[in-house]
């Protein structure tokens, strides 16, 4: 028999734990960037792959599912949410390792934190503006600092495209736990999310210009934009099931710090 999972708090769990539904509209966009500083922030064993992308994603989660094992579907109110990952190669996969991303309440944020490892942080604001054929996503960080802002226009308008990228297909995230005695971490896994995507709807490709702004709390600005590769947006359905845990990491790159330094394990 399966152990049932049980969240934090026991008395009182936040999140009910099961598979999730849930139906995006979404804007992701796709540039090159600095082999050198993408390859200095993957863990080992993830790899830089052969072209040096990055993707910036902002969407509005229109209606997020919790299938739970007992059979009733936990629903949460829509709320907006960004993120900034990267593509990375473990053998012979490609897929994708998440940097950070950026939640306007970041308790809809938690399941997918403690269980997964998904690297999600309290925004001061995260937007997704239509106009016209024109589409623009905001972060704002905690802080204050509108470190990101991406325009995307529709070159070519009413296609059935999937807006998120085929390497997101396999999120390698990165569990960390750190330890409570004040040393390192606990448990520093990547996890394999399986994002499956189905139904777009009302999607286009088209052309893009990012910028991102220096923060030193979140420094999205060490990975310039050299050029954008492609822009997409549309609604999608994404379904996510559990993940499976891969590889222990003992290296784990802190972006940011002068020494680009590593934290270690706490020994337990
Ligand atoms: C894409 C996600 O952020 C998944 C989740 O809801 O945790």
């Amino acid at each position: 028999m399966t152990e049932p999972v049980v969240a934090m708090p026991p008395f009182a769990p936040l999140y009910g734990v099961g598979t999730e539904t849930v139906q995006l509209r979404w804007l992701t966009v796709e540039y090159r960037t600095d082999p050198e500083v993408l390859a200095r922030l993957l863990p080992a064993p993830l790899a830089p792959a052969p072209d040096p992308l990055v993707a910036i994603w902002v969407a509005e989660f229109l209606g997020a599912g919790f299938h739970l094992p007992d059979g009733t579907v936990e629903q949460r109110p829509p709320y907006l949410q960004a993120g900034i990952s990267v593509q990375c190669r473990r053998q012979d996969e490609v897929g994708a390792y998440p940097l950070t991303f950026f939640i306007e309440g970041l308790n809809h944020g938690t399941l997918g934190r403690e269980i997964f490892g998904l690297p999600k942080k309290q925004a001061r604001a995260v937007t997704l503006t239509e106009d016209g054929d024109e589409v623009t996503g905001r972060i704002v960080t905690a802080n204050d600092i509108e470190i990101v802002t991406v325009r995307a226009r529709a070159a070519t308008p009413g296609a059935a495209l999937d807006p998120i990228p085929e390497w997101f297909g396999h999120h390698f995230a990165l569990k960390l736990i750190p330890s409570a005695e004040g040393t390192g971490y606990d448990i520093s896994r990547l996890v394999r999310i399986p994002f499956r995507t189905s139904r777009p709807t009302g999607g286009w490709d088209g052309t893009a210009e990012v910028t991102v702004r220096p923060s030193a709390a979140d420094p999205v600005h060490l990975l310039p934009c050299l050029e954008v590769t492609s822009a997409r947006y549309g609604g999608i359905r994404l379904d996510i099931g559990f993940g499976t845990y891969l590889d222990h990491v003992d290296h784990v790159p802190v972006a940011g710090t002068p020494d680009w330094g590593s934290v270690a394990p706490s020994g337990r």
